[in-house]
């Protein structure tokens, strides 16, 4: 560990000397505190960072980046898979190809759950929010459970036992509260030696004239590199190491967030191995211009995704001859990607990744030592984006999928209009009382009246489908033969002990 007179030398000299600046101040348990946490930095690289954030906060203040439009293209139909448009039997052909990958322990699962969840306003890891469904489970526990499922489903349909390795990128924010949890519940029945976490890096958060900000007289105002960090965090950490050992070949990556995620979804997985692609990503239908989604395009020529951030509204809006828009392809931060071009990523190109401005209101001691609370932006953080390496890749495939099966992220607290607690555990619930009725199960609301299936697209909405299907009697709505002729009163929740009691 560097000395503290080594610090302020290296702080002194890129123009930073008031990190240090309430140091007399501290307790000498503090001060060991700070000089740990000061000791972690990338100081070498301290000066640039700050001048870079301070220069991009200044260009990106200047209007999203114009110099994309003109290059700017859909994804071409050829890359493109859509399980509403493609035939069934290209469907059946790749959940099959994506089952025999899994059979082989050939496919991991990767989260990236490093976020802090301020718009959420939880302290805690997102994955251990308990959305309000009858069960009561976490996104953790969802998660959990559908890959001991689709381990199940691949053992029984090709006969061979198999593992589907959980990577869970966390970060200082993250990393404690998840491995506790995790154990407080008994690794939701995985194996705990095929769970492994790892934390991606914090970056100082800076001031628009590029100095690091103070959260306190003895803490710097630190925030994960982005979900884009994951490169260098799988550096950091050994990873692809791992996955070599295990012979994991394919690594489906998703966010922590969307409570309809399939874990290592075979058709997903079988399309891309199917198509010889080295990077994937999935996608849906904007629903309407200004959703906050990146989206899935070419610039020039090669694969990016826009971030809604990013994109002028004027782009988002354009719309084809049949009215459709231009950009719909809707990042659901579901991605593919073959071990090998992980391996290029990490060795070649994860240094050209170009880091993103957030701006955000960044809490800090003044000059005097007062705490102050912005109520404007007075920061800006750095992010790296977990799709940006997608302009590297050689071979590259988009699958279009269906919303109300697969995605309803949980951005926002209650009350917002969209992406919130409810409408996660409606979308969840909808999906289950289809799965249901579809095996012909007639449902009947508390009162004891008929159900009447909403049209999917409004499910979010709608409160009073409540029928909750364990993943681990169901991945996507198939073993659900008990149910067939049966009615049903909700709320009502199919687990094991509920399935085997209605098949006998
Ligand atoms: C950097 C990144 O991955 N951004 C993703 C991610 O957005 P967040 O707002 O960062 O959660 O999830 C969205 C889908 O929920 C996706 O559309 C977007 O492109």
């Amino acid at each position: 560990m560097p000395s503290l007179q080594q610090i302020r030398t290296a702080l002194d000299g890129s123009g930073q000397a008031h990190v240090l600046r309430f140091w007399p101040e501290l307790d000498s348990e503090q001060q060991e505190v700070f000089l740990r946490e000061l000791a972690q930095l990338d100081l070498p690289r301290l000066e640039e960072h700050c001048r870079a954030a301070a220069e991009a906060a200044a260009a990106a203040s200047c209007a999203p980046d114009r110099d994309l439009e003109p290059n700017l293209e859909p994804v071409p139909p050829e890359s493109m898979g859509s399980v509403r448009r493609s035939d069934p039997d290209c469907l059946a052909g790749w959940e099959r190809e994506g089952f025999l990958q899994i059979s082989r322990s050939r496919v991991a699962v990767l989260l990236l759950a490093g976020g802090q969840g301020t718009r959420l306003g939880v302290r805690y890891p997102k994955g251990m929010f308990d959305v309000g469904l009858p069960s009561g489970k976490t996104l953790y526990q969802i998660q959990a459970e559908r890959i001991l499922k689709i381990q199940q489903l691949a053992e029984s349909r090709l006969g061979s036992k198999c593992t589907v390795p959980w990577y869970i990128m966390t970060s200082e924010f993250t990393l404690k509260p998840t491995q506790t949890f995790f154990q407080e519940n008994a690794h939701f029945g995985l194996q705990p030696s095929n769970i492994v976490m790892f934390e991606q890096r914090m970056i100082p958060a800076v001031t628009f004239d590029g100095k690091v900000i103070l959260e306190d007289k003895g803490k710097i105002a630190m925030a994960p590199d982005g979900n884009g960090g994951l490169y260098q965090a799988l550096e950091d950490n050994g990873v692809l190491e791992d996955m070599e050992r295990r012979g994991v070949e394919f690594v489906h990556i998703y966010c922590v967030d969307n409570i309809l995620v399939k874990m290592a979804d075979p058709l997903f997985v079988g399309f891309c191995v199917a198509k010889g692609a080295d990077c994937g990503a999935k996608v849906v239908e904007k629903a309407h211009p200004a959703e906050p989604v990146g989206v899935v395009c070419r610039v020039g020529g090669v694969p990016q995704v826009v971030e809604y951030s990013e994109i002028r509204p004027e782009t988002a809006r354009r719309r084809g001859p049949a009215g459709e828009l231009v950009y719909s392809a809707g990042n659901i931060c579901n991605h593919f990607f073959t071990r090998s071009f992980l391996q290029d990523v990490v060795k070649t190109f994860k240094d050209q990744l170009k880091p993103h401005v957030a701006l955000k209101k960044v809490p800090f001691v003044d000059s005097c030592g007062n705490q102050v609370k912005p109520t404007e932006p007075n920061g800006i953080k750095m992010e790296k984006f977990v799709f940006d390496v997608f302009p590297f890749s050689r071979s590259f495939v988009v699958l279009e999928v269906r919303r109300e099966d697969e995605f309803s992220p949980l951005k926002n607290a209650d009350g917002a209009p969209s992406d919130t607690p409810t409408t996660a555990r409606n979308a969840l619930l909808a999906q289950h009382c289809r799965w249901a009725a579809d095996a012909g199960a007639a449902l009947l609301d508390e009162q004891g009246n008929s159900i009447q299936m909403p049209p999917s697209s409004s499910a979010e909405n709608h409160p009073a489908l409540k029928c909750e299907i364990s993943p681990l009697v169901s991945y996507f709505g198939e073993g659900l033969e008990p149910l067939k002729g049966k009615t049903i009163r909700t709320p009502f929740i199919l687990d094991g002990a509920a399935a085997a009691e209605l098949q006998a």
